[in-house]
């Protein structure tokens, strides 16, 4: 039986994948509170709705098994019995470790069913919707025109970014930006408790505990023995050290055996190593022009075993195209750059996910459909695009990549 977690490549044949689809969370807020949540605009519910679900369909009609991280988060919460544990952790991740506002949320959320119970976390909770008026310092002092008691989570349908598939097992990720720090909590449940992952011999590779930052868009699965990872705006170098040691550890028998660190602007437009640079085929890769500088260079640490004291030696290289060869034992490559190389289209389809395609077999990915210079490029270049509606999907900052967790892809 195949493991209920088994990525082993960027590209195989996708047989499972985890989404969440938009819900109330991605218009629960007000433009200034968009820097916060990571988000430059709000996006038309309805219309990020039916996109969503065309994006789910493309993917079954391609022999994908969809599945939804709010579906299993209730799944797994019930499954466990475990409501009042993950509400008392949600709400201590969410501010209130104790007292009245505590108890008056926690009454609130423990009177709803598991499911409208989630729903509503990841919605958010306005102030005025529960007969209640705090009296602490901080609710009268600093918070007091404050709506929310706790703030929506509009990235939770990048499913991508909070955990990471690797090989028969996962990272669970502590991210970087608060707005986005509760999402792995979700993962961490269903894992443990959920009938269909837990106790299954799944690797943890790297908890949620860990205090340094990673998130699954800089976490790429270049083959069965072979990672690359954005040193970017939400992965630090620290992190990608700590991956390396726990996959490297003979007692982890993970496969793998050579990680690419690779050094991304850290800005928000390219805030992952996906938003710039993804694997679409065995030979093939996109990549955004504007994280080359002077004759394609590009900083990069491979990471091996090494009998040191850090577990590992590093090699420090410059050539992007040659390191990937090298690691992939590759003749040739194709690097397929965003926009066609027009530094003005470029910029935009960037800017709107051009570069963050969804593989779902070799050399056939799923991309969004604005992107259409760098899609037809693609088309040029051999490659089966889908493209996929993104007029409400993109405002949110991320393609299909980042929209979708593989959980199980073929070997190749
Ligand atoms: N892998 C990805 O690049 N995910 C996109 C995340 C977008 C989200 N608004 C964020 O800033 O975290």
């Amino acid at each position: 039986m195949t493991a209920p977690i088994h990525v082993g490549s960027e590209i195989g044949k996708l047989k499972t994948v985890m989404l969440k689809r938009p819900g109330e969370e991605i218009e629960n807020f007000t433009p200034e509170m968009m820097p916060r949540l990571l988000f430059d605009d709000i996006p038309f519910l309805p219309q990020a709705q039916k996109e969503h679900d065309a994006f789910a369909d493309i993917l079954r009609d391609n022999g994908t098994e969809v599945l939804y991280l709010e579906k299993l988060s209730a799944e797994a919460i019930d499954a466990g019995n475990v409501k009042d544990a993950f509400l008392e952790e949600m709400l201590t991740e969410s501010g209130y470790a104790a007292g009245t506002t505590h108890d008056a949320l926690k009454e609130y959320l423990m009177s709803m069913s598991t499911p409208e119970m989630v729903d509503k976390i990841m919605s958010g909770i306005r102030k005025n919707e529960i007969d209640f008026v705090p009296s602490d310092l901080v609710s009268a002092a600093e918070d007091k025109d404050y709506p929310f008691f706790m703030d929506p989570m509009p990235n939770l349908y990048f499913t991508r970014d909070p955990a990471a598939s690797i090989g028969d097992g996962l990272t669970i990720n502590h991210m970087t930006f608060e707005a986005r720090r509760r999402e792995s909590l979700f993962m961490e449940t269903i894992i443990k408790y959920h009938p269909r992952f837990a106790n299954k011999g799944l690797h943890v590779w790297r908890g949620r505990d860990h205090k340094t930052r990673i998130e699954g868009g800089d976490e790429l699965v270049l083959s069965d023995h072979v990672l690359a990872i954005g040193v970017s705006q939400r992965t630090s170098a620290d992190a990608i050290q700590d991956v390396a040691r726990s996959l490297f550890d003979p007692a982890n028998d993970s496969g793998y055996d050579t990680i690419i660190a690779i050094r991304i602007p850290h800005n928000h437009a390219m805030m992952h190593l996906d938003t710039v640079f993804t694997m679409i085929n065995r030979d093939q890769f996109t990549v955004h022009p504007g994280i080359l500088g002077e004759g394609g260079k590009i900083d990069t640490w491979t990471l091996h075993p090494a009998n040191n004291e850090d577990g590992f030696s590093i090699e420090h290289d410059q050539n992007l195209e040659e390191v990937l060869k090298k690691a992939l034992n590759l003749d040739e490559l194709d690097l397929i750059p965003t926009g066609d190389g027009d530094p003005i289209v470029a910029g935009r389809e960037q800017w709107n996910d051009g570069s963050n395609t969804l593989a779902i077999a070799p050399g056939v990915v799923v991309t969004y459909n604005r992107n259409y210079v760098s899609n037809e490029l693609l088309r040029k270049h051999g490659l089966k695009v889908i493209d996929t509606l993104s007029s409400e999907l993109s405002r949110g900052r991320g393609g299909p990549r980042c929209m979708s967790m593989p959980l199980v892809r073929e070997d190749l």
